[in-house]
């Protein structure tokens, strides 16, 4: 343990902002190599559809399934996975949809319009897509509740069809993951994962359906394929490694919040775990209780890699400056391990999830509170939101012209077509000027 050391930061220095941009670096699809060889993935998959997918599944995944077809689990499978479940394991992960439905259900976009006076009708139509891929990372670890995150809110679109794929390392499936697909209900279920599994949904192969739609985190073959194939299909983000932020008033266990670091720093040996506090003496005890819980975690086999590297304890002047430099971080969750955090909320602009108070750990958020854990990473918290309900749906306009009302609007259309040489769209809205027509 003698090797472990973390970053230690301090705002009121004039260096600080070069110093926190060296640990926030990363750069998930920036990899040239990667880059080469997820395209290749790619172009393979396209060329030879199944037969690229089962060569790299047994190259990357250690799985040599006997055919195409077997890739797919059938539905029967998921069921008997779901009634193989312990009660209380059941119950958790019934508990847990619930509440991600019941947020979800809060998320939908309605349908509107409005009439002019002349009986023009504005509005806005909304449909889902009609069919969407769900990545479920499955290399490391195996994520049921990412099942739930991703398939719930497409439910709840409306979406008729949801192909899921995840990888199965050794060939070994995961009975959680498979019953947390039957109670979401996802309709076709395929053990591929990586770069190849995104190409085959962007795509399609024989046996596995191109979609609409490919949402979901991974790793960063994953995450370049998104990338990559973004145009063919849509994308919900290009997610990167896990992150924690934590704002604190030093009025919190340090024990927790030690804690609350390593639950994200176990995602991933780039995960990103920094916190920030208003007194030295507070950032001393939570490293001393970093240090001290380490050698039970390293047993557990929790990573310490990503505190040396991306982890991070920052002095502040006040929680003023706590919050500006969050809004700078934009991390994918944010603690407010605070007295009062409805008065720090305001304050902050960039964050996937906001988490409120000492007692709201992040990993709640990451099973069962409700909100998706689906969340934007590496400071795209400036410009995205979490993924749900609304990553599913798309807005048609839709315009009604009353006679009247097309009469008053070619007449205003004519002049701007004019304005822009436009002779046939000038004709166009003319032929609709009532006198014109007579
Ligand atoms: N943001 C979220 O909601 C969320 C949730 C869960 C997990 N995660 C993140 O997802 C990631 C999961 O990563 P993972 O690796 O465990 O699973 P993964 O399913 O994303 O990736 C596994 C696949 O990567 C491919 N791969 C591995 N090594 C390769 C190589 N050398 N060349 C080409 N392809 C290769 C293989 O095809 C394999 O099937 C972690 O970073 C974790 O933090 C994020
Ligand atoms: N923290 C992850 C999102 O960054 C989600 C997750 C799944 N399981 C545990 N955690
Ligand atoms: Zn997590």
């Amino acid at each position: 343990m003698a090797d472990f050391s973390i970053t230690r930061l301090d705002a009121r220095q004039p260096d600080f902002d070069r110093q926190l941009d060296a640990v926030l670096a990363f750069d998930p699809a920036s990899d040239a190599d990667i880059h080469e060889q997820v395209a290749e993935i790619i172009a393979q998959v396209r060329r030879d559809g199944d037969a690229a997918l089962l060569e790299y599944t047994r190259r990357f995944d250690r799985h040599d399934p006997v055919s195409a077809a077997a890739l797919e689990l059938p539905q029967a499978a998921l069921e008997a996975a779901w009634n193989g479940l312990a009660p209380a394991v059941a119950a958790a992960l019934e508990t847990a949809a619930q509440r991600i439905r019941a947020y979800a259900e809060h998320q939908k976009m309605a349908p509107w319009s409005y009439t002019e006076a002349d009986g023009t009708r504005l509005g806005q139509q909304v449909t889902p897509l009609d069919r969407v891929g769900l990545y479920v990372p499955g290399g490391k670890a195996a994520y049921p509740s990412s099942v739930l995150m991703n398939a719930i809110p497409a439910k709840v679109a409306g979406v008729p069809e949801l192909v899921m794929v995840v990888p199965t390392p050794g060939g070994e499936t995961n009975p959680l993951v498979l019953a947390a697909a039957h109670i979401a209900g996802v309709d076709r279920v395929f053990r591929v994962g990586g770069a190849q599994a995104v190409a085959a949904l962007a795509y399609g192969t024989t046996t596995l359906p191109r979609v609409d739609k490919i949402v979901g985190p991974g790793n960063i073959y994953v995450a370049t394929a998104k990338k990559l194939v973004f145009g063919q299909v849509g994308i919900d983000m290009i997610a990167g490694p896990s992150e924690i932020l934590v704002i604190s008033d030093g009025g919190t266990d340090p024990d927790w919040l030690a804690m609350d670091l390593f639950s994200q720093a176990e995602h991933d040996e780039d995960a990103q775990a920094i916190l920030i506090a208003t007194d030295a003496a507070y950032l001393d005890a939570v490293e001393a209780s970093i240090r001290g819980l380490l050698p039970t975690l390293e047993r557990a086999g929790v990573v310490k890699t990503s505190l040396s590297n991306r982890g991070a304890l920052i002095l502040v002047e006040d929680l003023d400056q706590a919050a500006a430099v969050a809004n700078h971080i934009a991390p994918e969750h944010l603690e407010l391990s605070v007295a009062d955090p409805d008065a720090l909320l305001g304050k902050i602009r960039n964050a996937g999830a906001i988490f409120m108070g000492r007692h709201t750990a992040e990993a709640l958020g990451d099973y069962c509170a409700g909100p998706n854990h689906v969340l934007p990473t590496s400071g795209t918290a400036r410009f995205s939101s979490p993924l749900g309900v609304y990553d599913f749906q798309k807005r048609s306009s839709v315009i009604f012209c009353s006679p009247q009302g097309s009469d008053t609007l070619a007449r205003t259309a004519s002049v701007l077509a004019r304005g822009e040489g436009l002779t046939a769209h000038a004709r166009s809205a003319e032929y609709r000027i009532v006198e014109s027509a007579s």
